[in-house]
Parts: structure tokens; C-alpha cells; sequence
């Protein structure tokens, strides 16, 4: 499918977790070529949000179109901590049918490629985070949902990953990307789920 056709729109969601309603009458689109920054305070329900929209968690009312396919970066990097990262992580391309080169071609980009003898344990939290972003964005899939994409990065590792969501929208991609910390990408919207806490 042509990333070009992607969009990713929610309308009149309502969200319960528990017995609690955590937030109601939220509406969006993100169409090809956007990036949403869903910003909000720890707790509020961005995770739950973006859940919803990669269909994992069904809304306690409203509805989720979307056209592409979606791949989703969580909190969970889901790499075998006992594999080498290059094992682990090929495990994933041959799941995801992603052609080596791509996933190559994104090792580089996000500076991984000299790590890939290295047991996934014994990885620093940044780099498991960018290997779990590599895995996801590697999927070649139009529409990402990232969770937090940037937590327990450095400065320039968060510029790396602000550059790949803004060429991925150049692209004709689509973006929605959860975070409490500030995000830099060049036409960004930004959507504060505290206004849609009951
Ligand atoms: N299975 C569950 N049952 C009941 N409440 C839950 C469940 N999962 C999460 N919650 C609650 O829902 C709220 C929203 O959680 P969520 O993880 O979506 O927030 P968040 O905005 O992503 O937070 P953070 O920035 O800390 O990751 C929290 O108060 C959490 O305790």
C-alpha cells in the first residue's frame, strides 16, 4: 500500500480502566504525512490511548479507522534478553518479513550496528529503546505509534529519532508518538489529553 493513502482517525473515544473513566469525547485524525504528539502527565491514559488506537484495547465507546498498516512501539522492547541484539532482533525481521537491508539501513540510522554481538541484557536502557524502535520502524509499516519513544535517551539519540518521524511524514507516513517530554519535528500537532479527563 502507498504510505501516501495512510490515515489513522478516532472519534468520540472514551476510555475505562477499572472502574474508572479516564478520559471521554476524544476525537482525531492523523492524516498522511502528520505527526500527533499526544502529550499529557504521567497516569492520565496516554498508553491506554494508544492501545486503542493499534486496537489492543477496545474503547469504552467511539470508534478507530484506519487505513495502512500499524506498527506499535510500547514500553515492553519484546527482544530475548539472552540473544545477541543481531539474533534478537532477527527473530523479529523473519516474524515481520522485513527485508535485511531495511533493517540495516535503520540499525545505522539509529547507531546499533557495531552492538549487534552484544547479549541484549547487557544493553543500557537507551539501547534497548532504540532496538526496539529499530525493530518497529524497520516493519516498513505507514503508521507508527510510538510509546514513549523517547524515554532513557540522550540528547542525540532523541534527535535521531525527531529526524526519522519527520522523514517518515515526509514520506507520507503517519505518526502519533505518546510522550510527557517535549517533541521537535517540523509541522507537529499536538493533542493535551488532560482536556479530555472527566
Ligand atoms: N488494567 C488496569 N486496570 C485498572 N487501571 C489501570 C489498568 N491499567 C492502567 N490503569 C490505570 O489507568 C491510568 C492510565 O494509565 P496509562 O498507562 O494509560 O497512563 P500513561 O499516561 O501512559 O502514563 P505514563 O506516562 O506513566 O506511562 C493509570 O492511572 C493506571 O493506573
Amino acid at each position: 500500500m502507498n504510505a501516501s493513502h495512510a490515515y489513522l482517525r478516532a472519534t468520540d473515544i472514551a476510555c475505562r480502566r477499572g472502574e474508572r473513566l479516564l478520559f471521554a469525547r476524544l476525537s482525531l485524525a492523523v492524516e498522511a504525512g502528520e505527526v500527533l504528539h499526544l502529550a499529557g502527565a504521567n497516569g492520565i491514559g496516554k498508553s491506554s490511548l494508544m492501545r486503542i488506537l493499534a486496537g489492543l484495547m477496545r474503547p469504552f465507546s467511539g470508534e478507530v479507522e484506519r487505513e495502512g498498516a500499524m506498527a506499535l512501539l510500547d514500553e515492553r522492547p519484546a527482544l530475548d534478553t539472552h540473544l545477541p541484539l543481531g539474533r534478537a532482533l532477527d527473530f523479529w525481521r523473519e516474524v515481520d518479513a522485513t527485508p535485511a537491508e531495511r533493517l540495516d539501513t535503520v540499525l545505522a540510522a539509529v547507531g546499533l550496528q557495531d552492538l549487534l554481538d552484544v547479549p541484549v541484557r547487557y544493553l543500557s536502557t537507551g539501547q534497548r529503546k532504540r532496538a526496539a524502535l529499530a525493530r518497529t520502524i524497520a516493519q516498513g509499516s505507514p503508521i507508527w505509534l510510538l510509546d514513549e519513544p523517547l524515554n532513557g535517551l540522550d540528547t542525540a539519540s532523541v534527535a535521531v529519532v525527531e529526524k526519522l518521524v519527520a522523514q517518515h511524514c515526509a514520506d507520507g507516513g503517519v505518526c502519533v508518538l505518546a510522550s510527557h517530554q517535549p517533541v521537535a519535528v517540523p509541522g507537529l500537532k499536538r493533542l493535551e489529553l488532560a482536556e479530555f479527563v472527566v
